[in-house]
């Protein structure tokens, strides 16, 4: 047992201690505080309880969704959500159109950064902040520093269009800016340097200790961790949506909901300098070149293909559209899927799912989901094997997946969770081994293995499933290999109890 001494130099015992020369008044008001508080913590753990029982009575099963951040997790519940509650899903597609707009205005943005140092002909040019350099889906090889990379030449007579060209587009970097606002911090992909300017605590494992009480205090009370499902972007977007309903203003016509929406106008505006934009061969070699998406996330390329469809004033986000669109999940959200197609092997009608978002300043959030769940469905992203992890680049992101499954598989508190394993963005590890990448140039251990899509899974597969039976031999798990963005899958709906 500790003794007072040792607990004393506790800075939290410290903190909570009665105050040195306490009055009996004092005294009184402090434990009557202290007792209103213990009634208040007693009254919601009693709703919590009651909330269990009614999930439990009405057979709904409760799900988390776990692994880190990119790995897929929202896009596996959205497509969840379009495969069995189709018609809530129908409700819902139309707010996804500002966060679909800005994934697209993010990649023309970091295009015409990329186009103004090429006309500046400056080679020396600092990496912009949303680009590759910091942000998942980075390449491990230094080699492709964009110092490095070679300079595009543009022909004198190609270079006033092109100026002209930036110029029209320039509305856009505001608007970026207002949609980031409106949206909220999932609109920032974390980075290193981002990371180092807030409170927030990295943890490998959600249940890596921060190295002192203090800092995790401050963890507990940062934003990256506290953000509940109320906060979340949509619930923005519809007190905004509220808001412009009750003011008296004339509707503009053309946009969807009649909302007036400026970033609809100016980028329906702009409709034609964007498609001149992504259709000129010498900003095709420009992005092709310095590799100008490839930090801008899987589905940076699919947005700039629908460009004529986003870029119009009556634009309705298509199943594919929010399927693709990128918004971070910040904290733990918490939804409801109500089950509108019976699934032939479906003992359950109604599904809560927790999604949380998976950087390492967030995992600690999770634990206090362990408890009370059915279900784990962890995704793995396979392609990442090449990649470094956004808030901290020295970490390869399959070695973080690794050990992030490990802690998942041996938590005692979870040894009675179904639990399921997605190997996520086939499609994209797919397109890397059909470009080439060498497998065992980021991974080591690949050795001299047939650098192939088969070969590769079928190691990966043993190598989850060996991580898992050194701690439970023996425990069932469930393992599917997936594209989260790809409609109709069976192993969506992915238990079987
Ligand atoms: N091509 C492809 N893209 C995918 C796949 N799964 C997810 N994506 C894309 O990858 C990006 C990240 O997916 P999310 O579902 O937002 O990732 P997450 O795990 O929820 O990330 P956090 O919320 O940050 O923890 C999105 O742009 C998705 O469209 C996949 O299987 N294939
Ligand atoms: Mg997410």
């Amino acid at each position: 047992m500790r003794g007072f001494a040792q607990d004393s130099e506790d800075p939290l015992t410290r903190a909570l201690a009665p105050p040195p020369n306490e009055s009996p008044n004092e005294r009184e008001q402090r434990l009557r505080a202290e007792a209103e508080a213990q009634r208040k913590s007693d009254q919601i753990d009693e709703v919590l309880k009651a909330e269990r029982a009614t999930l439990k009575k009405r057979k709904i099963m409760r799900m988390l969704l776990l692994g880190q951040s990119e790995s897929g997790k929202s896009t596996t519940l959205k497509n969840m959500q379009l495969t069995y509650a189709p018609r809530a899903w129908a409700a819902e597609r139309v707010s996804w159109r500002a966060v679909i707009q800005l994934n697209l205005i993010r990649s023309v943005n970091a295009i015409l950064d990329a186009l103004e140092v090429e006309l500046s002909n400056n080679v020396h040019y600092q990496t912009p902040i949303h680009s590759r350099a910091a942000s998942p889906g980075s390449p491990m090889s230094d080699e492709d520093d964009p110092y490095e990379l070679p300079e595009v030449h543009i022909p004198q007579e190609s270079k006033p269009s092109l100026m002209k060209l930036k110029l029209r587009l320039g509305p856009l970097r505001q608007v970026e800016i207002d949609l980031k606002a409106r949206l909220g911090d999932g609109t920032e992909e974390l980075t290193e340097s981002t990371l180092a300017r807030s409170s927030a605590v990295m943890a490998a494992t959600p249940f890596d200790a921060a190295s002192n009480p203090l800092q995790s205090l401050s963890t507990r009370r940062s934003k990256e961790v506290i953000v509940r499902s109320h906060q979340s972007w949509k619930d923005k977007e519809k007190e905004r949506k509220e808001k412009d309903r009750s003011s008296v203003r004339p509707a503009t016509t053309g946009s969807v909901d009649g909302d007036r929406d400026s970033a609809t106008d100016v980028l329906a505006g702009c409709a034609d300098d964007l498609l001149s934009l992504s259709s000129d061969p010498i900003v095709q070699e420009i992005v092709e070149r310095k590799k100008v998406l490839a930090g801008l996330g899987d589905s940076a390329e699919y947005f700039l293909g629908r460009i004529q469809n986003i870029a119009a004033r009556d634009y309705e986000p298509s199943d594919d559209d929010v399927l693709r669109a990128r918004i971070r999940t910040l904290g733990v959200q918490e939804y409801h899927l109500v089950f509108e197609v019976r699934h032939e092997r479906d003992p359950w009608k109604e599904w809560t799912v927790y999604d949380v978002g998976g950087s390492r300043s967030m995992r600690r959030a999770w634990v206090p989901y362990f408890s009370d769940v059915q279900a784990i469905l962890f995704l793995a992203p396979i392609s990442a094997f090449d990649e470094r992890l956004a808030e901290d680049r020295r970490i390869n992101r399959l070695q973080d997946t690794y050990i992030l499954w490990e802690s998942i598989v041996k938590c005692e508190i979870l040894k009675n969770c179904t639990i399921i394993l997605f190997m996520n963005k086939c499609d994209v590890l797919q397109r890397k081994l059909d470009s080439g990448v060498r497998i065992n140039e980021h991974l080591p251990s690949f050795a001299d293995r047939t650098n192939d899509y088969a070969t590769f899974t079928q190691y990966l597969r043993s190598k989850f499933k060996d991580l898992l039976s050194q701690h439970s031999p023996g425990r069932p798990f469930y393992q599917h290999m997936t594209s989260a963005i790809v409609r109709n899958q069976d192993s969506l709906y992915p238990i079987t109890v």
